[in-house]
C-alpha cells in the first residue's frame, strides 16, 4: 500500500514508532497495551492545513488497519493541541486546494468521530475551533491546566458546520452547546471540567496520556466488536448526515468562506494574529 511506503518504522524500547515522511504526525504504538499515540507534529501551532489533514487521515486509517487497541490523539508542541484550520488555507484561497482541504477534513472528522477503536484525546495545549473538533470527536478528553479549548468560530465571524455541532453535541448538554457555540466560548481548563467539555485534568502530558490509555484499559473486557457496533450505532446519525451532504457542505462552505466580508473578516483576524505574535 501506498501508505507502507511513505512510512518508517523504528522501535524505542517496547514502542513501534512509525512517521509519514514528512513528518507532520508520528504513530507510536505501545506494544504492552497496544494502544497507538497519534502525535501532531506541525510548528508552530499545529495549524490543520491540507497535509497535516492528508497526514491525520492516513494515521488514522493505519490504526484501524494495524488493529490497534486504541487510539491517543495529542501534540507534540508542549502549549498548543492544534490552533484549528490553518487560517491561510481560507484566506485568498487556491480555488482547487480549497476544495481538497475542505474534504480532507470531512475525511479526518468521518474516520476519527466513526473510528472503530476507543479514541481519547491528550489536550496538552490550547484547543481552539478545528483543535475543538479534533478532541471532541474523541470519547474522552484530559487536558492540562491554563489552557483554553471551545469553538470560538462566531468571534471569527464564522459559522461552524453541523458536524462541528454534533461532535460538540456529543459531549455537553444542548443548552450549554448552544449559548458557547452562539458566543464562540473558549473554555479554560476548568471551566471544561465544570460543564463536562473535558473528563479530567492531569498536570504533565505523560499523565494526560496515562489517564487516556487507563480509559481505553477500561474496555479490556468487553467485547471489541460489541463495544465498536454499539459506538456507531450512537454516532451513526451524525455521520450520515455528513455522507449524504458531503458535496453540499462543501459548496456551502467554498461560498461562505469566498464572501467578501468573511475575506476581510479572516484577513483582518490574521492580522491581530501577526500583531499580537510581534509583541
Ligand atoms: C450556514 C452554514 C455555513 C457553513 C460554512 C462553514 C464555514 C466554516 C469555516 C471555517 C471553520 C473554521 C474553524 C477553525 O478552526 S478557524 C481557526 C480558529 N483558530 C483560532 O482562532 C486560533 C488562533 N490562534 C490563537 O489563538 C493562538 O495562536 C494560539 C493557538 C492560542 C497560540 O498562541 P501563541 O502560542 O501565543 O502563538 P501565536 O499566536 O504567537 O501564533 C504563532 C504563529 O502562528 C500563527 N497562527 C496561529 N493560529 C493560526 C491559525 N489558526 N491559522 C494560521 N496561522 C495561525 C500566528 O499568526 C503566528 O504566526 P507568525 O509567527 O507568522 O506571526
Amino acid at each position: 500500500m501506498l501508505r507502507s511506503s511513505l512510512l518508517t518504522l523504528t522501535r524505542i524500547g517496547s514502542n513501534r514508532l512509525m512517521s509519514t515522511a514528512a513528518k507532520l504526525t508520528t504513530v507510536e504504538v505501545n506494544d504492552k497495551t497496544g494502544i497507538a499515540t497519534l502525535t501532531m507534529c506541525r510548528p508552530p501551532v499545529n495549524g490543520l492545513n491540507l497535509e497535516l489533514l492528508k497526514d491525520l487521515s492516513q494515521s488514522i486509517d493505519e490504526i484501524e488497519s494495524n488493529k490497534s487497541r486504541g487510539l491517543i490523539l495529542t501534540s507534540s508542541n508542549p502549549t498548543i493541541f492544534s490552533a484549528g484550520l490553518d487560517i491561510l488555507e481560507m484566506y485568498k484561497p487556491d480555488k482547487e486546494r480549497i476544495r481538497a482541504f475542505w474534504t480532507s477534513l470531512q475525511d479526518v472528522w468521518l474516520a476519527l468521530y466513526g473510528s472503530s477503536v476507543p479514541t481519547a484525546a491528550a489536550i496538552n495545549g490550547h484547543s481552539p475551533a478545528g483543535g475543538c473538533l479534533l478532541a471532541t470527536s474523541c470519547e474522552y478528553r484530559v487536558m492540562l491546566p491554563k489552557f483554553t479549548i471551545g469553538l470560538n468560530e462566531t468571534q471569527l465571524g464564522i459559522v461552524a458546520p453541523k458536524w462541528f455541532m454534533s461532535s460538540f453535541l456529543s459531549v455537553l448538554p444542548r443548552r450549554i452547546a448552544e449559548r458557547a457555540l452562539n458566543q464562540g466560548r473558549m473554555f479554560t481548563t476548568e471551566e471544561a471540567l465544570q460543564v463536562g467539555l473535558i473528563d479530567e485534568v492531569a498536570n504533565t502530558k505523560e499523565e494526560a496520556i496515562e489517564k487516556c490509555s487507563a480509559f481505553i484499559g477500561s474496555f479490556a473486557k468487553v467485547n471489541p466488536l460489541a463495544r465498536a457496533l454499539t459506538k456507531q450505532q450512537f454516532r451513526a446519525a451524525d455521520l450520515q448526515q455528513l455522507e449524504n451532504e458531503r458535496v453540499q457542505d462543501l459548496e456551502k462552505f467554498l461560498f461562505f468562506v469566498n464572501q467578501p466580508a468573511v475575506q476581510k473578516g479572516l484577513g483582518l483576524y490574521l492580522e491581530s494574529l501577526k500583531k499580537k505574535a510581534k509583541n
